[in-house]
This record gives C-alpha cells, sequence and structure tokens, in this order.
C-alpha cells in the first residue's frame, strides 16, 4: 500500500488552528472578571485571584493576544486558499500517475502478445520458459510442451482468403487457451500458423491428455474446412515432449522434441498426436521410435 506524502501546508494549517484556538481561550479568560461579580462572596479566594491576573497580567496579555490573533487570522486565509491549491496539484499528480502506470503496463502487455491472436508471443514464450524451466529444476517437477500446427493450412488460406484464415487462427487460438486453463498453463504463438501450449507441473502422460482434449474440443468446434483432405473441419496436428529439467540443461531440447513429434504427427496422415523419445538417447544414424496417435472421433 502506498502511503500519501503529508503535505507541509496542513502542517502549518494544523498549527494555525491552535493558535487561533490559544487566542480565543486568552480572550475568554479576559471577559470572565466583568461576568462573575455576583458570584464573588461564593469563592473570594479564587475571584481575589483571577482579579489579580486580570490586572496584573491581562492587560499586556490582551494586547499579546490581540496581536497574536491579528496574525494568525492573517495567516490563516494565506494558508487556507494555498493548502487547497497544493491538495488539487497532488490529487492531479496522483491521476496522472495512476494514467501512467496503466499506459505502462498496457504497452508490457502489448510487446509481450500476439496483435492477431491476442495470445502470448515467440518472445515472450522463451521468456516463460527459461523461467518455468529454472523452477521445475528448482522443484523436481516434469515440464511439458505442445508444438501444435494446423493441418493443410496453406490450402485453407487459397480456398478462403487470408482474412478467413486469420479467422481460423483466431479460432484454433481460442480453443487452446480453454483448453489449457490451469494457472500456470501458457499459450503462445511459435511462428506463422504453429502454437505451443506449455505446462508446468505436467508429466508426459498429462501432456498427452491435454491433447488429446484439443483434438475433441476442435472436432466439437467444427470450424468448416470442406477443402482439407483430412477431414471436414479444421484440424491440427501436435508434437508432445515432457523433462524433468535440471539446473543447467539445455531447455532448447524441450522444444526440439516437440517440433520433431509435430513433424512425425504431420508423416503420420495429420490430425493426430506424435511423441519422440529423448533425442539425445539415440545415435545418429539410429531412426526414432515414433508413437503416434489418432485424434478420435475424425
Ligand atoms: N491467414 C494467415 N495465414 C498465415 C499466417 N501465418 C502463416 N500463415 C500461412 O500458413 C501457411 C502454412 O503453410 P505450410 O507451412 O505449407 O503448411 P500447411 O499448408 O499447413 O501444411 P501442413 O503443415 O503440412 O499440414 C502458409 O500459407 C502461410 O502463409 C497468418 O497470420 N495468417
Amino acid at each position: 500500500m502506498q502511503m500519501k506524502p503529508k503535505s507541509p501546508l496542513s502542517s502549518w494549517t494544523s498549527l494555525t488552528a491552535c493558535a487561533l484556538a490559544v487566542a480565543l481561550l486568552l480572550d475568554a479568560a479576559l471577559s470572565l472578571n466583568g461576568l462573575v461579580p455576583d458570584q464573588a462572596a461564593l469563592f473570594p479566594s479564587a475571584v481575589a485571584s483571577l482579579e489579580a491576573v486580570a490586572t496584573n497580567v491581562l492587560p499586556s496579555g490582551m494586547a499579546l493576544a490581540g496581536f497574536a490573533s491579528g496574525i494568525v487570522l492573517a495567516m490563516a486565509v494565506i494558508m487556507l486558499p494555498m493548502h487547497q491549491i497544493y491538495r488539487s496539484r497532488e490529487a492531479r499528480l496522483l491521476q496522472e500517475r495512476e494514467r501512467l502506470a496503466a499506459q505502462n503496463a498496457r504497452l508490457v502487455h502489448q510487446a509481450a502478445s500476439d496483435g492477431l491472436l491476442g495470445i502470448a508471443n515467440r518472445r515472450e514464450f522463451e521468456r516463460v520458459l527459461k523461467l518455468e524451466w529454472r523452477r521445475a529444476a528448482r522443484e523436481r517437477q516434469p515440464l511439458s510442451l505442445l508444438m501444435i500446427d494446423i493441418d493443410c493450412f496453406k490450402r485453407f488460406n487459397d480456398t478462403y482468403g487470408h482474412q478467413a484464415g486469420d479467422t481460423c487462427l483466431r479460432g484454433v487460438a481460442d480453443v487452446l487457451r480453454s483448453a489449457a486453463a490451469r494457472p500456470g498453463d501458457m499459450v503462445a504463438r511459435y511462428g506463422g500458423e504453429e502454437m505451443v501450449v506449455l505446462m508446468p507441473h505436467t508429466s508426459m502422460e498429462g501432456a498427452m491428455r491435454m491433447a488429446e482434449r484439443i483434438h475433441a474440443m476442435l472436432a466439437e468446434r467444427a470450424l468448416p474446412f470442406a477443402a482439407s483432405p483430412v477431414a471436414q473441419h479444421v484440424t491440427v496436428s501436435i508434437g508432445v515432449s515432457s523433462m524433468l529439467p535440471v539446473r543447467n540443461g539445455n531447455r532448447s531440447v524441450l522444444v526440439q522434441q516437440a517440433d520433431e513429434g509435430l513433424y512425425a504427427a504431420k508423416e503420420a496422415g495429420r490430425n493426430r498426436t506424435a511423441v519422440v523419445p529423448n533425442l539425445r538417447l539415440i545415435g545418429h544414424d539410429e531412426k526414432p521410435q515414433t508413437w503416434t496417435h489418432r485424434a478420435q472421433g475424425t
């Protein structure tokens, strides 16, 4: 919580108000002597003391009080409007600071997201991947990635036009956003018609389930694509990778593996999910063992 700075003028105003109150009390005391003559018999010694004060001290006190009241009133007359001006300037500065903070947040969001799809862009994905990799290594938790590519998207653009292509991309991004609903999940545009879903604290099994959910949701959404050689609606191919990160490990392997899986899914006929086992365990001339799974219900 931010502390509002205290105006130096408000201290002056309080001081002025106190001085004014003291001066008024002094004036009231001065009048007391004339107001209580009948009660003098009841409290003779008190009245005698008051009279002594009134005779010896009050006349000079009266002059001093009058002078002080004059100064205090003059200060109040000057200070109060100045205080008002200060307060309204302070309010304007606070408003301006809030406006700039909101603008800054908007700019940060714009720099991190894709203008067409409204999801994170590649740069933001790389930034978050670095953080999540470190976190997963620290917490010894698996980190999974889906690399998703729309099938035959060139044909979609050629058939329906580039604008319809953009609408289709937005539709797929919407589905990914709804599917990856956990707070830690991240959906990003990796480039062109390729998107990624990064899933912290998620094992290979969980990532495969997520891939199946995406295929199912796209089949249900059924974005029309009659010219597709794969199905009557827009479909995607998905490559999956999952790792237990180590602190100084190479995080690009996670992306590379998902990309290999995507390639394998395309090769196997599209509209499916594929996993390529850990690339680092496979020799150069050895062909990776690929597991592919065709999407259900298409
Ligand atoms: N409308 C639109 N099209 C895009 C965008 N970004 C990339 N593309 C198009 O996506 C198409 C990708 O085509 P390819 O890489 O040949 O792949 P594909 O036709 O999807 O074929 P497969 O991936 O093998 O199924 C190209 O025609 C790009 O122009 C975009 O922002 N909007």
